[in-house]
């Protein structure tokens, strides 16, 4: 018996959120959940970014760190998964890079690429995008702060794109990162267990600075092929976060 929601038979229906998620937050698991729910997905794959090259202009926290926060986030939920292509692929990510390796790695199912308004609006800067329409539905979220349009995609309108207005939560990763900075809450911005996880390695931060347990917080990146340097505490403490 299957309990997803495609037909015997029939492709699955997998979700794509690309995101650089330092950190993850409440915004980005809203957005999954609402196109899962809307457009009756079987499973929703988070793919953390390796090298965000439009994000070059400031420095971007390792990608273990990102995959981690991503896993943590996500790992309540049974339709929700992470998947390494991004960070595993050398070079700048491109999201026709992406597709491809999700498609060979599910050949028999059909794609579903969900992306927030503001990212929407820069699509057509994106490498090969051409190509990468053929690969997959896009799906454009709501985002507070930004108009969710597809009148510059009006060419590619054969229904590959959709927009969806989901439930508004105006919270971005710049936002969380400045108040984690400054030692302010981001408590119920991001999941309980991204809050520690922020604690525990210190990340965001300003440079120098030492982690709860005396030493110094993490500033290089963290080699791609490795694993984590620090497992997960299983008895985090409580922090002030
Ligand atoms: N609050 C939100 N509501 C809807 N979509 C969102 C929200 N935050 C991010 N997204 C979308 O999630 C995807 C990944 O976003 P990203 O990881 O860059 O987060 P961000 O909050 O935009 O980060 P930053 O503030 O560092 O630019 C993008 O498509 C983005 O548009
Ligand atoms: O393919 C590209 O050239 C491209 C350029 C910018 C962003 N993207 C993708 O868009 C998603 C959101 O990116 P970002 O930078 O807003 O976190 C993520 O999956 C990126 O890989 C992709």
């Amino acid at each position: 018996m299957t309990t997803t929601g495609a037909a015997a038979g029939a492709r699955r229906r997998i979700g794509v959120m690309g995101g650089t998620f330092d950190p993850i937050h409440h915004g980005h698991l809203v957005a999954a959940s609402e196109v899962a729910h809307r457009f009756d997905l079987d499973d929703v794959v988070f793919v953390p970014t390796g090298e965000p090259w439009q994000k070059d202009t400031r420095k971007v926290s390792p990608a273990e760190d990102r995959y981690l926060m991503t896993v943590i986030a996500t790992a309540s939920n049974p339709r929700f998964s992470v998947s390494r292509v991004d960070i595993e692929r050398a070079g700048p990510t491109y999201t026709v890079d992406t597709l491809k390796d999700l498609l060979r790695q599910h050949p028999d199912s059909e794609l579903f690429f969900i992306t927030g308004a503001d990212a929407l609006e820069k699509i057509l800067t994106w490498r090969g995008w051409e190509e990468m329409f053929g690969l997959a539905t896009f799906v454009g979220v709501s985002r507070p702060g930004f108009e969710l349009s597809d009148t510059h995609l009006a060419e590619i309108h054969d229904g590959r794109v959709h927009l969806l207005e989901i439930p508004a939560l105006a919270i971005s990763s710049t936002e969380c990162r400045r108040r984690a900075a400054a030692g302010a809450p981001v408590w119920y911005l991001v999941p309980d267990g991204v809050v520690q996880y922020i604690a525990k390695r210190n990340l965001y931060r300003p440079e120098g600075s030492t982690r709860l347990d005396g030493t110094p917080a993490v500033t290089a990146p963290v080699h791609r092929e490795s694993g984590p340097t620090d497992p997960i505490d299983p008895h985090p403490e409580e922090f002030p976060q």
